[in-house]
């Protein structure tokens, strides 16, 4: 029987997430899967990922040896993966999505709003960075790379007093314990695709994966990357965009900060997905329109 070699980050997190695939894998095809860690730059370095420029550092040496034929699978988180077309492949399958929030992990149990002015606030994403100063001006915003454990062992550490990371990646990596507050998706909306993952093959290979796919995920989260591909943002981009489908009706929110928090725009619109031809792209280009109109593209990381 052929094993079917499936490509990932070898961070504690990556292999975490395409472990789960590999057994989605198995388990509904029967197939046998290897899984092979490759080394990408944004693994290797710890400069800011704006130093290294940005985007696609995580996701690009997965694709290198997804054409090469190194791999025949590549896992990848969906908000770290830019959003132009890679000719010869394809996304065979977005998994159901997991928890799309950020989180706080902070000392004693605190919170944003019972922090101590002042108190430092680790996060090295400009979106996060952007919504700290625009809610809770009072504290500290610190930047901050690394790996969740790094990161968590800094406000164990007693040098930051909270760090802010995504739901799912803590999720994944066991570390859920660690949470102290979760930030409601309305006032706090995350990054296009965050808590979702990808799965890449070469085009006409679709069938590895395509038993994962999860139609209502996709819909969603393609709706929010289509607002990233319509403001030329990065992954790295001050925006925070949600997409939630009930009963037929496909709503999508949208905002783009200010990098110092002092304002930001927000655009939200709902369609019902058996109206119109392709429902995400819809969505997000009456709500991108919307945020270009009211004068987004001015702002940092939009237009770059
Ligand atoms: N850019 C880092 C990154 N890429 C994916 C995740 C995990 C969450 C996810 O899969 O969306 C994280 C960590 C974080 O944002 O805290």
């Amino acid at each position: 029987m052929t094993v079917i070699r499936i490509g990932t980050r070898g961070s504690k997190l990556a292999m975490a997430q395409t472990t789960t695939v590999a057994r989605g894998l198995e388990s509904k095809t029967g197939v046998e899967t290897e899984i092979i860690p490759i080394a990408t730059q944004g693994d290797r370095s710890m400069e800011s990922l704006s130093q290294i420029g940005g985007q696609g550092v995580f996701a690009n040496a997965l694709r290198d040896s997804l054409l090469a034929g190194e791999c025949d699978v590549v896992v990848h988180s969906l908000k770290d993966l830019p959003t132009a077309e890679v000719p010869g492949l394809t996304i065979a399958a977005i998994p159901k999505r997991a928890d799309e929030r950020d989180v706080v992990c902070a000392r004693d149990e605190l919170t944003l709003a019972t922090l101590p002015a002042g108190a430092r606030v680790g996060t090295g994403s400009p979106r996060r960075q952007a919504q700290l100063r625009s809610r809770y001006p009072e504290l500290e915003v610190v930047d901050l790379r690394g790996n969740i454990d790094s990161r968590l062992a800094k406000v164990t550490g007693g040098e930051l007093d909270a760090v802010i990371l995504a739901a799912a990646g803590l999720a994944r990596a066991g570390r859920a314990a660690a949470i102290t507050e979760y930030l409601g998706i309305a006032g706090w909306p995350t990054a296009p695709g965050q808590g979702a993952l990808a799965i890449e093959v070469r085009t006409g290979e679709e069938k590895l994966a395509a038993v994962l796919d999860h139609k209502p995920s996709r819909t969603k989260t393609d709706a929010e990357r289509y607002v990233l591909a319509f403001l030329d943002a990065g992954c790295s981009a001050p925006l925070g965009a949600h997409a939630v489908i009930d009963d037929g009706l496909l709503f999508l929110d949208a905002r783009v900060y200010a990098l110092d928090g002092s304002h930001y725009f927000t655009s939200s619109h709902a369609l019902y997905v058996n109206d119109v031809d392709d429902p995400p792209r819809e969505a997000a280009q009456r709500v991108s329109d919307e945020l270009l109109a009211q004068g987004a593209g001015e702002l940092a990381g939009v237009r770059a």
